[in-house]
């Protein structure tokens, strides 16, 4: 490595292209080896350039032998432990067959230097050392895969927010804005309690998604993705929006059409909303004017029901109107159009209890890809809740759940509440049957209603 280093000095060759866009130096020597240094950028220049923090993510996530002589290290801006490389540190790793070495330095400049953005004391940069018979692997291949691997590592990694907005006056005193705070939230796919089958298959749409940025330049399309979810209350609609971002690792933004003034504040908030989104709409049927045809439905029902319900319902739509003028129009004007225009990698959620009521405009093909429609559980989901809630997998009481379930309608969320553990005594056998005694009580009630019927 000395050797290397007295080269450098005195006979650097630099290859300008790799180095604009790696911001390195590429030397090459008599010698048989060829480094490559990234160094660490500060001020404007990092917007530049991150291959420096991308390189450090894949060389601490990667590289299994450099797992084991790690340090753990707290990354600037982030509370997330991180695993950084010892200064002067070497490691090995094989890439095709091809032997690399990456070594971690730092430089402490002799001079106070005057510039118009602060630099730190000292900086960082790695070295990547290989033989230049393969460097057209290296240089095409091997680079662009660290790269891109650090970059997706970070996005992982990444402390991810929960945005929601901020509600717009109709007197123009306060406008549309997003407020966040850190999204932290459990669910998962694992933990989902919905048909296997079917999870696997929103699964892999979602990463099929995520993975095509350039099938959607291709095909000249925004990258975005649009779920309908619908079903009824408790079914898990809310907990998918979770399980969806803390599986793409994006940030979650949630939507309050009624507290958006009109089409024009809409406009300014969807604009800001940065790539790797998810952008979520709940309950899109109770914000009016979305649903068009519903008003239209409302007003014909009006004369023909009696007075209590024609005055609830008239109440129901002025105040909807007086709090927000966004339209339907407005709505897929922004996501078709604007959207498509600004790129980014979004998924956009709208979620039902009554997908019946949805004009069709909002929900078609295109706009609204895929239709999911989560029901009561089944028992598939409730062995899922067992597992979440119970930590079991078979008990000899399940094929008394499972004859209820088949005559009962209950959500994920009543089985859940009833598997809850309410004491720190209670065990499987007490929460199994207090799930069976309330769906026992559940069917009864269901059975006096249709005869009533
Ligand atoms: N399919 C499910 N899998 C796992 N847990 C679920 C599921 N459905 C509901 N739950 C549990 O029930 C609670 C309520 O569910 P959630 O809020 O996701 O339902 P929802 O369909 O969004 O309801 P609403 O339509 O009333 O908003 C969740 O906190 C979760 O613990």
């Amino acid at each position: 490595m000395f050797i290397y280093a007295m080269f450098q000095q005195y006979f650097p060759y630099e290859l300008r292209g790799h180095a604009h866009k790696y911001t390195q130096k590429l030397v090459t020597y008599f010698y048989p080896y060829i480094q490559i240094t990234f160094h660490e950028l500060t001020g404007e220049k990092l917007k530049r350039s991150d291959a420096y923090f991308a390189i450090q993510n894949y060389l601490a996530d990667h590289t299994t032998a450099t797992a084991k002589r790690l340090k753990a290290d707290v990354v600037k801006g982030s509370k997330s432990l991180v695993l950084t490389m010892d200064d002067h540190e070497q490691v090995m790793e094989e890439f095709q067959g091809i032997k690399i070495w990456w070594s971690s330095n730092k430089n402490t400049p002799k001079r106070p230097s005057f510039s118009f953005y602060p630099k730190t004391e000292e900086r960082r940069y790695y070295t990547l050392t290989f033989h230049k018979r393969y460097r057209d692997a290296i240089t095409k291949s091997y680079i662009d895969k660290v790269l891109k691997d650090g970059k997706a590592i970070a996005v992982r990694n990444r402390e991810r927010k929960l945005y929601t907005n901020n509600p717009s006056d109709s007197w123009g005193s306060s406008t549309a804005s997003w407020s966040h705070i850190v999204f932290k939230h459990p669910a998962s796919f694992d933990t989902l309690a919905i048909d296997p089958a079917r999870k696997r298959e929103i699964m892999d749409d979602l990463l099929a998604f995520s993975k095509s940025e350039e099938y959607y330049a291709r095909i000249g399309k925004a990258w975005k993705r649009g779920y309908l979810l619908y079903g009824p209350p408790g079914t898990g609609k809310t907990t998918m929006i979770a399980a969806i971002a803390n599986f793409l690792s994006y940030d979650i933004y949630d939507l309050e059409l009624t507290a958006v003034k009109d089409n024009s504040d809409l406009r300014k908030l969807l604009i800001e909303i940065s790539s790797k989104a998810v952008v979520v709409i709940e309950d899109i049927d109770c914000s009016l004017e979305i649903t068009g045809q519903r008003k239209k439905k409302k007003k014909a029902k009006k004369k023909t029901t009696k007075k209590g319900e024609s005055e609830e319902e008239k109440e129901g739509e002025d105040g909807n109107e007086s709090s927000s003028k966004v339209t339907l129009s407005g709505l897929l004007n922004i996501i078709d159009g604007i959207w498509s225009a600004s790129g980014g990698e979004r998924v956009i959620i709208f979620t039902t209890n009554h997908v019946e009521k949805l004009d069709e405009a909002l929900i078609r093909k295109g706009r609204m890809d895929k239709h999911i429609e989560l029901s009561y559980c089944d028992f598939e989901g409730f062995k899922v809740l067992a597992k979440n809630y119970l930590s079991i997998e078979t008990h000899p009481l399940f094929e008394v759940v499972r004859g209820l379930l088949e005559k009962t309608k209950v959500s994920p969320a009543d089985v859940a509440e009833s598997l809850m553990q309410k004491a720190v005594e209670e065990d499987a056998d007490i929460c199994l049957n207090r799930l069976i005694r309330d769906l026992e009580s559940k069917s009864a009630k269901e059975g006096e209603q249709s005869k009533e019927a």
